[in-house]
Order: structure tokens, then sequence, then C-alpha cells
């Protein structure tokens, strides 16, 4: 069993200067695509499931599978991991379903839409870390809220998101509050906002610095260097997916991304942990789209899921390859358990620095 804590994997990314991708799941063909993908390549990943996919999928089905493609990958390092749990019960009911990694974004309410204040924000997210740690499972925070510096709207795409126009100061995040957030939680891996957002409409042009803010990670690098953190919202949304979809009956609207080489600036100032969903959803869908209208007649789910996976194993490959994570699995010489790693947090050994 190759089930790996967020903090063990990161500490290695660290120490070895790349990045792991994680990316969403939700049903079977997404974890077999992922787990494809890293196997062709030795890397070890990040599976990350929502509250969406828990309340589709259901725990116990996610359980399992994370259970199978460990069993049927063992070499492969896998990370399971809670992506924007609203509150400490959210995640502490991930901890008991077997992920190895939770996310509590105190960075809003546990409504999922309304901003979260400081206070807020430090007292869930220690809550958790406190909790977790005990059982030596890792903890992701979120300090800013993730939107859109060009019109400063929150993103709503997906359920979970900010309501409502919000002010530069909370689409960016402070550099000294990271600091000071970082040593009052004690979180494992930090995500930060500087102007990305969930889904595919991110930026209406080609992303400079004045709305994707890439100098706020390199100043939080600065003042945190051993910290690991965390982009969202990195799908890159390519323009050859956006083409496949539309020429079969899609209807996407122009919109841009963030650039693979923004994401690798990051990683040389210390983002070790990429979220993607979008980019897979995108691949997926442009080969249901297209089997289904070259072939009006199939109606096996088998002719355009297969052809969906081999699209999502694709774009998920191509990733481990430009954040360097190709090749890092087998460098791994022990997986520590949560049990290993409770200790070592009892011992204070995983305790943030700060520069
Ligand atoms: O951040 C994400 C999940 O937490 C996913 O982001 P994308 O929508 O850009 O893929
Ligand atoms: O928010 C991050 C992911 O894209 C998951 O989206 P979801 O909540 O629709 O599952
Ligand atoms: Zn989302
Ligand atoms: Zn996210």
């Amino acid at each position: 069993m190759a089930r790996i804590t967020l903090r063990q994997l990161l500490d290695h990314a660290a120490e070895n200067d790349y990045g792991v991708p994680a990316f969403n799941i939700n049903n079977m063909e997404q974890a077999l695509a992922i787990m494809d993908a890293a196997n062709q390549v030795d890397a070890p990943v990040i599976i990350q499931a929502s509250r969406g996919a828990r309340s589709y999928a259901n725990d116990v089905m996610l359980k399992h599978m994370m259970d199978a493609v460990t069993e049927i990958y063992p070499h492969i390092p896998v990370c399971v991991h809670l992506d924007h749990g609203n509150e400490a019960a959210t995640c502490m009911t991930a901890i008991q379903a077997g992920f190895t990694s939770v996310m509590m974004d105190g960075s809003l309410k546990a409504d999922g839409k309304t901003p979260g204040d400081w206070n807020y924000n430090v007292g869930v997210t220690k809550t958790v870390t406190d909790m977790a740690h005990l059982g030596g499972i890792s903890v992701e925070g979120e300090l800013g809220v993730l939107g859109s510096l060009e019109t400063g709207m929150g993103d709503k795409e997906d359920g979970h998101g900010a309501e409502g126009k919000l002010s530069h100061d909370q689409l960016l995040t402070n550099p000294d509050e990271a600091v000071k957030f970082v040593q009052e939680t004690k979180v494992d891996a930090l995500a930060i906002a500087m102007g990305t957002s969930h889904g595919a409409y991110k930026f209406t042009r080609k992303p400079d610095g004045d709305i994707l803010a890439m100098n706020v990670i390199e100043e939080i690098h600065r003042k945190l260097p051993n910290t690991h953190l965390v982009m969202h919202g990195s799908s890159s949304v390519p323009q050859d997916l956006q083409d496949i979809i539309n020429a079969y009956g899609g209807k996407m609207k122009p919109t841009w991304g963030v650039p693979v080489a923004e994401i690798q600036r990051g990683i040389k100032n210390g983002v070790r942990k990429i979220n993607i969903d979008t980019d897979n959803r995108m691949a997926m869908t442009g080969q249901i789209r297209k089997v289904l209208k070259d072939n009006p007649e199939e109606f096996d789910p088998r002719k355009y899921l297969k052809p969906a996976m081999e699209a999502m194993t694709k774009l998920c490959k191509q990733r481990l390859q430009e954040f360097n994570t190709a090749g890092q699995a087998s460098k791994f010489k022990k997986i520590l358990t949560p049990a290993d790693m409770a200790k070592r947090y009892a011992k204070g050994e995983l305790d943030p620095k700060v520069a």
C-alpha cells in the first residue's frame, strides 16, 4: 500500500525541486486515468475529492477505489486529499474515509460563499490541524479568497466560491499575514490567492502580472521558504481542448487559463501542489462529444469513456512531466504511515519554520 500523506510527499518535492499536480476525481474512470499516467512516468500523485465528489460518488466508493488503485499500482505513492473542506466536520469524516490529507478552506465560511475573517479562518484551521496532526494526517489551509483580479468577482462556477465583489486586499494574499497564519495554524501547506479562480473562465486575455500576480508567490516564498505553497485554479484551459469541444457541438466561450510556464515559475518559488480539475473535465468531454457525434448509433458507454480516459491520461502525463514529478516515484525509500507522521508532529519535528 503506497498511500502517502501530503506532508511527506511535499517535503520530498521541496527537497528535489518539483511540483505535484493534484487532480480531482469523481469516478473510476478519472482515478484509473490518473494512475495510468503516474505509472507511465514513474510519478507520485495527489488524487483529490471535493465535497461534491463525495456526495456524487459516496465515501465508501471513494475509499474502495483508492484502495483499488493502490493495490493495482503499489509502487506509486498516492496522496488522497480532501479538496476545499468547508468545516471541521467535513475534514474529520474524510479522515475516517481514509484520506491522508485534508484542506480546511477557512477563506470562506462553512456556507462556501461568505469570506471568512482572520479570526474565523485561524480558529477553524487550527482546530483541524490540532486534531488531524494527532493522527498524522496533513492539512492544507487557505489565506486570501480565490477570484478574478479583472472583475473582482469570486468564482461561483461550481457552487463553491465567494459571492459578490471582492477587493484587491481580499484577492491577494498578504505575505506578512501568511507568515502569521502559518505560525498560528501550523498548516502543512498553504493555498494562496493571486488571481486564479476555478473553472474555465479565469482570464479574458493571456494573463500578465496585472491579473495573475505571481510576484505575490515570490514574496511569500521569501518570507516562508519552508512552507509548501498551493496554487488552486491552475488549469491551463488549452486552446486545442476548447477547439475539440466546440468542433463537436460544444459552446465554450473564448477564454484563457494559467500558462504552464507561470506554474513552472511558481514551482521555482515554493509552489509544491498544483490543483487541476477543469483541464481533465475538458479532455474527457471533448472525446465523449467526438465519439457520439461521429458515431450517433453508438450507445455502449465504454466506447466513449475509453477515449475520454485516454485523453485524461495524456493531459495528466503532460503535467507530471512539465512539473518534474515524473521519475520521482521510485526515489521514495520508505512511505511513512500516518501513525509514523503523528510521532513526528508530536516531537515538533514538523513545526513551521520562518525565514
Ligand atoms: O483548484 C482546483 C480544485 O481545488 C481546480 O482548479 P481548475 O478549475 O483550474 O482546474
Ligand atoms: O473546486 C474545485 C474542483 O474543481 C472541484 O469542483 P466540484 O466542487 O465541482 O467537484
Ligand atoms: Zn472547482
Ligand atoms: Zn480549489
